[in-house]
């Protein structure tokens, strides 16, 4: 499929794979399988928390299968992502994990995985056999004008005579234009990431000469420009701009995640965040607090008792706080990210 799009610096065709249309709804889960990797690509956005050998699945950190189906199911998840670090170096750990995801739910769970290598034939056949449906090939810069003559080329070969969807992602920088032809040449699509800044390659990219587009988003000036020249010459091409990835993807992520997690009392706000009211009071209050919420009426399941405090709908405590205000309670209203110890977005005291 190749569509016109507008792009802020004008208009250019656009490709969606299979992976990224389940990405733009919102519905893949980001499956990490290990942050350890050999290449060392200045603009590496991977946390130095991440940069180990441990698997996350969206915020989760994995320690057992069961943790992998309660993420996919917690999102309610139509696919899942394959990244890292570099995934094929825990090879056996990602055909694993593919398994387990299309027994549980099925082959219709859309399977792409990242890589920055060139595996051979034998190794992309057990990956296929496995049941990956979709691989994006991430070459180094250094040979991106050589591509023809890399592993990469025979990579691309096998894995598409495999019947696997295959791509090229890198990001959108200077000499992505001879990878477009490339691509052309291997009928193959082409992912551009509009290139970021992150907290792990801020320094690196300064001292490239790189710079912010603007004070409020995280994205590389003149990296949508690099694409445009692409889409020119490139039929299967996308830009992933940055702006897309955090207002509508993570957005939507955001709805499908509280959709199927919101407690009867949370309210789910426009941007997929929850609002709750919550009483902080130390242990030995709770029982009075509890009490009182009783006397009030307080319906059982517009409540939950926490660790340090009280959970139930905001509405209820704007309505009681008066009553139950005294020396060593707080009463406010959060806004959270829809996850067990999700980001407080906003925390407001009454
Ligand atoms: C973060 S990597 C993870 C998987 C694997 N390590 C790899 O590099 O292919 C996934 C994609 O992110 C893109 N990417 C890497 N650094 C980026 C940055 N600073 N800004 C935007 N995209 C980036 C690359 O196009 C890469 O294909
Ligand atoms: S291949 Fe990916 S994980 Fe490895 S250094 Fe490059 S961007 Fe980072």
């Amino acid at each position: 499929m190749s569509k016109v799009v507008q792009g802020e610096a004008g208009s250019f065709h656009s490709f969606l794979s299979e992976g990224c249309k389940l990405c733009q709804q919102g519905a893949k889960m980001v499956l990490f399988i290990t942050g350890i990797c050999p290449k060392d690509c200045f603009y590496c956005p991977v946390s130095e928390e991440r940069r180990k050998d441990v698997t996350y699945a969206n915020e989760r950190k994995i320690i057992s299968d069961q943790d992998v189906v309660d993420e996919a199911l917690q999102m309610d998840a139509l696919g899942t992502g394959i990244t890292g670090g570099e995934p094929l170096l825990r090879k056996d750990k990602v055909i694993h994990y593919i398994r387990l995801l299309k027994d549980n739910f099925g082959l219709q769970h859309h399977i792409h995985m990242y890589t920055s290598m060139a595996p051979d034939y034998d190794t992309l056949k057990e990956l296929a056999d496995a049941g990956l449906d979709e691989i994006r090939f991430h070459p180094p810069v250094k040979v991106w004008d050589e591509l023809e003559g890399t592993g990469y080329a025979n990579s691309i070969r096998s894995a598409k005579e495999l019947g696997i969807e295959t791509g090229i992602e890198i990001p959108s920088i200077a000499g992505v234009e001879s990878v477009g032809h490339f691509a052309n040449s291997m009928e193959c699509f082409l992912n551009l990431n509009e290139l970021e800044f992150s907290d792990t390659n801020s320094d690196a990219m300064i001292k490239l000469g790189y710079s912010l587009i603007d004070d409020v988003s995280n994205a590389v000036a003149g990296s949508e420009e690099h694409a445009l020249e692409v889409a020119r010459n490139c039929e299967r091409m996308h830009f992933c701009s940055s702006s897309y990835k955090d207002a509508v993807q993570l957005r939507r992520r955001l709805i499908r995640i509280s959709g199927n997690t919101a407690r009867p009392f949370d309210e789910i706000g426009e941007e997929g965040t929850v609002y709750y009211g919550h009483i902080e009071c130390i242990e030995t209050d709770q029982g009075s607090v509890l009490e009182k919420l009783t006397q009030m009426e307080v319906p059982a399941d517009m409540m939950e008792i926490k660790s340090k405090g009280i959970d139930l709908a905001w509405w209820i405590l704007e309505d009681i706080a008066e009553y139950i205000k005294e020396s060593g309670i707080k009463l406010y209203i959060i806004e959270r990210y829809p996850f067990e110890e999700g980001l407080i977005v906003e925390k407001i005291p009454l």
